[in-house]
């Protein structure tokens, strides 16, 4: 079964920065379509972009959610899934993943759902654990461990990527939503002229599922699957961020790591032959993303865009375009071997499930 990466397009109502400004809007949105209002683009004839889910000024997480939702059900039935929101610097992609204290993000709406899908899957038993990993200036650093930092990343003999970093078990959503704030606060976050919280480096959020029948024996296959909620720090220009200093060396990594993104989306959405060379090892997110680009993976792309940028929402867009074409092959994965936790850890998940942590 193979199944193209959705993607999706959101575009953030005006910032007071851009108000007191007086910027104009240079994208709206037409149906299926989002549309350059400037004569120069329009002229050009490359002002116009079609994909299957825009979202315009109005809309809200929940509305992004419900195209994300057949992702998160799929994880709880053996399949990975990936969803990463991409988008230049003040874009909406950190308010679009985790939300603020009025609106929920996608992070937290997935855990969510994930125990609602879990509660209403009868015969099976779960275990779930999280972790969650940044990319900053080139390294990987755990957000749940201070002392995880520049964590080397292995294969194994099958090509799928390792990482020793900590994983927590849990067993409700309150547990994992303090699991996610514990970790934010460890983020890189700065102030640049564009956005005075702005993300300093790609976290990957990742919520491993373990689940088997009920009453199975102990050799019964086990279900191993992963939700990666990426969201990913921002393309930016220095001209327009001031970015100096640590600000600057930042801002590098950050659109190098992008571009080595967007080399591999061209790359993929140009052939489907599994034998091309792909540059998945020119940067630690394209390696930690290999498996939902063109893999095994469920992914969706939740393109954030800005209403007054012509030229970076336009290159978001060309991203977008790209992404839609590129295909995966999702697959249940199980596992018949003690890697399992579930098979470990049987006695344990009575006790977890009866000490609902709160914090
Ligand atoms: N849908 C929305 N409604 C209201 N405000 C929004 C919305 N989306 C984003 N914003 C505001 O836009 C600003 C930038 O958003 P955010 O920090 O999420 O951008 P970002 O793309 O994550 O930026 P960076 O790449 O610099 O981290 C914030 O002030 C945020 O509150």
């Amino acid at each position: 079964m193979s199944d193209s990466i959705k993607v999706v397009i959101k575009v953030r109502p005006l910032i007071k920065r851009e108000k007191d400004d007086n910027s104009m809007i240079q994208w709206i949105v037409q149906d299926n379509s989002i549309v350059s209002t400037n004569e120069e683009v329009k002229k050009r004839g490359d002002g116009r972009f079609y994909f299957d889910h825009i979202f315009d000024m109005n809309a809200s997480n929940l509305d992004v959610f419900e195209i994300v939702k057949p992702i998160v059900n799929a994880t709880v039935n053996g399949f990975n899934g990936t969803v990463f929101a991409y988008g230049q610097t003040s874009s909406g992609k950190t308010y679009t993943m985790i939300g603020n204290g009025e609106e929920l993000g996608i992070i937290p709406l997935a855990i969510e759902h994930m125990f609602n899908a879990i509660a209403n899957t009868s015969g099976r038993e779960f275990l779930l654990r999280v972790s969650y990993l940044e990319i900053y200036n080139e390294r990987v650093n755990d957000l749940l461990n201070k002392s995880g930092t520049d964590l080397k990343i292995k294969e194994d003999s099958s090509g799928q990527v390792i990482l020793q970093c900590k994983e927590e078990i849990t067993n409700s959503p309150e547990n994992v939503l303090c699991i996610m704030k514990k970790g934010n606060k460890n983020r890189r976050v700065g102030e640049t002229n564009m956005n005075e919280r702005s993300s300093r480096s790609h976290t990957i959020f990742r919520i491993t599922i373990e689940s088997r029948e009920v009453g199975g024996d102990s050799d019964s296959a086990i279900q191993v699957s992963q939700l990666n909620l990426v969201d990913l720090a921002g393309s930016e220009r220095a001209r327009q961020t001031g970015a100096t200093g640590e600000r600057f060396k930042e801002g590098r990594h950050i659109n190098l790591s992008l571009s080595t993104l967007g080399l591999v989306i061209m790359q993929l959405s140009e052939s489907q032959d599994s034998q091309k060379y792909i540059n998945f090892r020119d940067s630690k997110l394209t390696r930690l993303l290999q498996n939902s680009l063109g893999g095994n993976a469920m992914t969706a792309i939740i393109c954030a865009v800005t209403p007054v940028a012509l030229e970076e929402t336009q290159c978001t867009l060309s991203f977008a375009s790209r992404a839609k074409s590129v295909k995966n092959k999702p697959e249940i994965n199980e596992v018949m071997s003690d890697a399992a936790l579930l098979k470990r850890y049987a006695k344990q998940i009575a006790i977890l499930q009866e000490e609902l942590q709160v914090c």
